[in-house]
């Protein structure tokens, strides 16, 4: 069987891209596992299943690098949005994900080449048992130290609806990844407090409008982005007053995104992550039952506009922060 697949990415956060008219077709945590190894193509973060809703224009699902399911992907959806309102020629609609039906739109060009789109992020929860975690008898965590992590840094676990755990960290250990890697593998291993494991992210204040966020993910390790865990740290840092605008950058070690965060009354709030969707290659894959292998790849210009608006980020990032 031949399949027609993009490779595709949000700030650097890259994933495969497949549509389906069938949700059983394949075994997609096991093609996710294949896809994102890094001796093919450089891997990937992630692997996209598009399929048909019935309440939405379609539905999306993202598996982890390591084969596991998640609720949500900031990212890979405006990635998603692009292909699914390219294909129905509309500037925006709804797209059904795992535990939501949710809005995107196409957006004015961060710059010159490159594709934009929005994407809504709901619903948000700081309940503990959202994620899960577990810490002694409370039910939420907002800036609070948990020794079982570390006994200064304070962490606060949001779920948007994919679980996050945040911590504002001064710049030493944004410019070294070693601390952030020990708290985010424990936690991703077998352990008590996030049964489930947790995206862990590490967020440096750059001004009222601008934060820096590296993130841990679940399931993958480090990457270049993770828009979930910029949407949830850009919110947080609004509640806590490090910022005090709507609309806040988030710069990341793959380039930057903008997010537009709304605070109603009765702690609703209105979240939305604005970005680049870029595609990479255009690949065809030969599936011989769980065996695969690339049959042919077509690379697209898009990325030399990326790299030029990302390669001012990254300079940011080295005389902040150093390599
Ligand atoms: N990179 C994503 C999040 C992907 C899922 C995450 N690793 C999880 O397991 O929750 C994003 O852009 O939000």
């Amino acid at each position: 069987m031949i399949l027609d697949i993009q490779k595709v990415h949000g700030s650097g956060n890259t994933f495969y891209l497949y549509e389906t008219k069938n949700e059983k077709e394949l075994d997609w945590a096991n093609l996710a596992i294949w896809l994102c190894d890094k001796d093919i193509e450089h891997g990937a973060d992630g692997l996209l299943v598009v399929s048909p809703s019935s309440n939405a224009l379609a539905k999306m699902r993202v598996f982890n690098a390591d084969g596991t399911e998640a609720s949500m992907c900031g990212n890979g959806l405006r990635c998603v949005a692009r292909y699914v309102l390219e294909k129905h020629n509309l500037p925006e609609g709804q797209i059904e994900t795992m535990k939501a039906i949710l809005h995107v739109a196409k957006e004015q060009p961060l710059a010159e080449g490159i594709p934009t789109y929005s994407v809504e992020i709901s619903p948000v929860s700081f309940e503990l048992t959202s994620l899960p975690m577990k810490y002694d008898n409370k039910t939420t965590l907002i800036n609070e130290v948990n020794v079982a992590l570390d006994e200064q840094l304070q962490f606060t676990a949001i779920s948007v609806p994919n679980p996050h755990l945040i911590s504002f960290v001064p710049k030493d250990l944004i410019a070294t990844s070693s601390h952030q890697e020990k708290v985010a593998s424990f936690l991703n291993g077998p352990n008590r407090i996030c049964p489930d494991g947790v995206n862990v992210s590490y967020v440096y204040i750059m001004g009222p409008d601008e934060i820096y966020v590296r993130t841990f993910e679940r399931g993958v390790g480090f990457t270049n982005a993770c828009g979930t865990a910029m949407t949830a740290s850009a919110l947080v840092s609004r509640l806590l007053n490090y910022t005090s605008k709507e609309k806040i950058t988030v710069m990341n070690p793959g380039g930057f995104v903008q997010c537009m965060v709304g605070i109603k009354q009765d702690d609703q709030y209105n979240l939305r992550l604005i970005g680049n969707a870029t595609i990479t290659a255009l690949y065809t894959l030969k599936s011989e039952g769980a065996h695969y292998s690339f049959e042919s790849k077509e690379e697209t210009v898009e990325q030399l506009a990326y790299l030029k608006l990302s390669h001012e980020a990254k300079e940011n990032h080295k005389t902040l922060f150093g390599d």
